[in-house]
């Protein structure tokens, strides 16, 4: 898996990585910029004008080679420098030294903005050497840009965002950013959506291994990363291989979130599905998920005090999907953590009613995942200004209860008993819509239930659930529902190759 680091490890990562291959850093900033324009050359076409800000570090020596590699692919390009070139780094010297004569070369100091014009900005001014925000000149060219009618596409980082901080002052507002080998953590952040636009990462040769020494201890989930984690079944296999899981929810109204929870489970690949849900819920169950079988608990309208019975028949449990807070309901699950030794994902109310019963929390542990959105988990964990200090809490949350959270939202973070962070790299805003979250619980629960470990279950469920919200939205865009994404789980499969 690609592991994240910080900014301010880059130098010594590159420094390593080329003393190690024996090459210049001018060379690197070469695979960098060729990287850069393998994806701009798909995405663009050689009629638009380019204008390319560089700044007089590294992130513009990148600028410099991107200028040049362009307009040998046949675009008009125009540089702009920020900063004094004279006090550029070694590599932003060379590439400006190698910079054809017939691009035009301009200080932004001297632009004359009235009739300036270009249908592409590409920022080069700062990458992650950032360390303070912008002001002054620097504040004055990102603001002009941002408002300038042009699609904005950034280098590495978005100018002004600082690579793992929550941004102070302003930035640029990138359509694009292109980064490399690595997703520096800040564009992973919800507060900074505006800023990322749609990330890219590409490839510039850093083998794994070279970020190994680095801490903490957080990588990046991508498609190339799922295949290997899945589970080889044959025709041999029988509906026991594929697990049997109970999936513990519903109340008056809202038993759609279980159901879709079931059938999520269902198109997961389980093999057995049963629900236990409170009595008005088993008509609804058995008419719209014939392939389900149904317990109820006594009362009608929630679940009362007394768990299903015999849980040892199940391979793993997801609790909570419209399930309520009754304080008979906070019984059961209390007795649930009590009894059942095996896989559980806790979702919603169950979250909810951990949050309202804090001695709860401390019979979690390493068989259980939590998988909460923002508020949910600050209703666990406490408050919390922002993305960043949100990272930190779920870190500590996971350290003292040894359990997985799941924290949703774009780029859902998995952090795990071992210490690691995981960013998904899947998904889009498609998936914001009321039952993805039940959906994801019941694909979790199925991949615990056909015996993944929590790790590699909650890998799976949420790289298959972003990439189902992938399809489904590719069809269906503003109109995506949760059942939409639970058709498209069959697809996932497909689409990874996985039989
Ligand atoms: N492996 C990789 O990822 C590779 C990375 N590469 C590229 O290198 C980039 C990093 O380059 P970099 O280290 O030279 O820093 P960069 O961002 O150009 O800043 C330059 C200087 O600006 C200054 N400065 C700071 N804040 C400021 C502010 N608010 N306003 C004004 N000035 C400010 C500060 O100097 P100071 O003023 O503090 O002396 C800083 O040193 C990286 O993003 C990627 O594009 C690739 O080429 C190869 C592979
Ligand atoms: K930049």
């Amino acid at each position: 898996m690609q592991q994240i680091i910080p900014g301010k490890s880059v130098k010594e990562l590159d420094a390593a990585f080329i003393k190690d291959k024996g090459i210049t850093s001018y060379k690197l900033m070469e695979q960098a910029a060729l990287a850069f324009c393998d994806w701009f050359v798909e995405q663009i076409s050689p009629e638009n004008d380019l204008a390319v800000f560089c700044g007089t570090g590294n992130n513009g020596g990148d600028g410099m080679a991107i200028s040049r590699l362009l307009w040998e692919r046949g675009y008009s390009v125009k540089v702009f420098i920020m900063g004094d070139p004279a006090n550029g780094s070694k590599d932003f010297k060379l590439n400006h030294e190698v910079l054809p004569e017939a691009i035009p070369v301009q200080l932004v100091e001297n632009v004359n903005w009235e009739n300036w014009k270009a249908k592409v900005i590409i920022d080069g001014v700062l990458g992650v050497g950032i360390n303070r925000p912008l002001e002054g000149a620097y504040l004055d060219l990102i603001k002009r840009l941002n408002n300038f009618p042009a699609k904005r596409i950034a280098i590495d980082m978005p100018t002004g965002l600082p690579s793992d901080e929550i941004l102070e002052g302003e930035a640029f507002k990138a359509m694009f950013t292109v980064s490399f080998q690595f997703p520096k953590m800040a564009l992973l952040f919800p507060e900074h959506a505006s800023y990322t636009g749609e990330l890219v990462i590409k490839d510039i040769g850093i083998s794994p291994d070279y970020f190994e020494t680095f801490e903490p201890k957080m990588y990046y989930l991508e498609k190339k990363d799922i295949p290997e984690l899945h589970k080889s079944f044959d025709r041999f296999s029988h509906k026991g291989n594929f697990g049997k899981v109970m999936l513990i929810g519903g109340s008056y109204g809202k038993m759609g979130a279980v159901r879709m929870a079931s059938e999520a489970a269902l198109r997961t690949g389980s093999g057995l599905v049963s629900c236990f849900v409170p009595r008005c819920g088993i008509q609804v169950l058995q008419s719209s998920l014939p392939e389900a079988m149904v317990e109820v608990s006594e009362q009608d309208h929630y679940l009362d005090e007394y768990p299903p019975d015999n849980l040892t028949r199940y391979d793993a449990l997801g609790v909570g999907p419209g399930m309520g807070q009754h304080s008979k309901t906070a019984i059961m699950l209390e007795e649930l953590l009590k009894l059942y030794k095996g896989p559980m994902v806790i979702d919603a109310d169950g979250i909810n009613l951990l949050a309202s019963h804090p001695h709860l929390l401390n019979m979690l542990g390493h068989n259980i995942i939590l998988t909460p959105h923002l508020k949910e988990f600050e209703r666990l964990a406490g408050a919390c200004a922002h993305q960043r200090e949100r990272v930190d809490k779920v870190a500590e949350f996971v350290e003292k209860f040894q359990c997985t959270i799941i924290l949703k939202g774009a780029h859902s973070l998995i952090a795990c008993p071992d210490g690691t962070l995981n960013f998904n790299s899947s998904g889009n805003a498609y998936l914001a819509t009321g039952g993805a979250g039940d959906v994801l619980t019941g694909m979790i629960t199925s991949f615990l239930g056909q015996g993944y470990s929590p790790k590699e279950a909650a890998f799976c469920g949420v790289y298959h659930h972003g990439l189902a919200g992938e399809l489904a939205g590719k069809v269906n865009r503003r109109g995506t529902i949760a059942s939409d994404i639970i058709a498209k789980i069959p697809q996932t499969y497909l689409q990874l190759g996985i039989h």
